[in-house]
């Protein structure tokens, strides 16, 4: 599915979070939208997934092309993995597939091949608190893909996980956006991750969120690896795009603390 962010613009109230934001997303390409905090990232995000209606613009979807048995074509992986506690890991993914048509075996079927996806057949009958934090963020990528979306949309799926775990996942993530070809809008304030998993970087300014650059880069999913050169390269590119406004949004929270 091929999709347009048109001219979308959007205030709460008084604050203008973003201004005339266009670019579109191709059917496998990996998008990740960086910025300063407040740049509004999680406000575009909500509005591509249709959680919040835009003050100005719109999305299209331009096509209606979905994968097989695709139940929700668009669809959210949270930073905090969102799970249900008094649910097993099985009964979190169902979950996103019990208000849909489908009999018990096929439920059955898709949460059996989503946890062969994720690593995470061992442990169907795990509750989310006996699971670390890695392990519950697989659940999450896991009961996102049980509906075969379209578009795959990730906000900060890393940033609660400690360093060794978002080093693991991020090579998951870039395993998984080469074996399957995804479609996904990835929103991160972390530039490895950024030249790790996209095709396609969207740097926003602030005050309010507009379009700084559209950078591309060309190294595929497939070859990329840790300390790649050409990826250091694109790293220092987007940092020093959005480094001076960074500072100063950080200067501010410490302002504001
Ligand atoms: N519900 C809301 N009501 C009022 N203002 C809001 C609301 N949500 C966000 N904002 C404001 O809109 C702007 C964009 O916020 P948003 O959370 O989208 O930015 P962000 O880039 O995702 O930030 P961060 O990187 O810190 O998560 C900010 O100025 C924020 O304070």
């Amino acid at each position: 599915m091929r999709l347009h962010i048109k001219n979308v613009s959007h205030s709460y109230d008084q604050v203008e979070a973003l201004r005339d934001i266009d670019f579109g997303i191709e059917p496998g390409e990996v998008v990740a939208l960086i910025g300063p905090s407040g740049c509004g990232k999680s406000t575009l995000l909500s509005i591509i997934g249709g959680l919040l209606k835009p003050t100005g613009g719109e999305v299209l979807m331009c096509d209606q092309a979905k994968p097989e048995g695709c139940l929700n074509p668009l669809t959210y992986v949270f930073q905090d993995f969102a799970l249900l506690p008094w649910r097993t890991v099985a009964g979190n993914i169902s979950l996103v597939l019990e208000d849909h048509a489908l009999s018990k075996s096929e439920r059955d079927d898709r949460i059996a091949e989503v946890l062969a996806q994720t690593n995470l057949s061992d442990f169907a009958d795990a509750y989310p608190k006996q699971l670390s934090g890695g392990m519950k963020q697989r659940v999450g990528i896991a009961r996102a893909l049980a509906v075969r979306p379209a578009v795959l949309l990730m906000d900060e799926p890393l940033s609660a996980l400690d360093a060794q775990t978002r080093i693991l996942l991020l090579d998951e993530f870039s395993d998984m956006f080469a074996r399957t070809g995804m479609t996904a809008v990835y929103v991160t304030h972390n530039l490895n991750e950024a030249v790790r998993l996209a095709h396609k970087v969207v740097a926003l300014r602030r005050r309010p969120g507009t379009i700084k650059e559209i950078h591309d880069i060309d190294v595929p999913i497939k070859d990329r690896v840790e300390g790649m050169p050409e990826l250091i390269a694109h790293e220092q590119a987007l940092w020093a795009l959005i480094r001076d406004e960074a500072i100063a949004a950080d200067k501010e929270l410490e302002h504001v603390a």
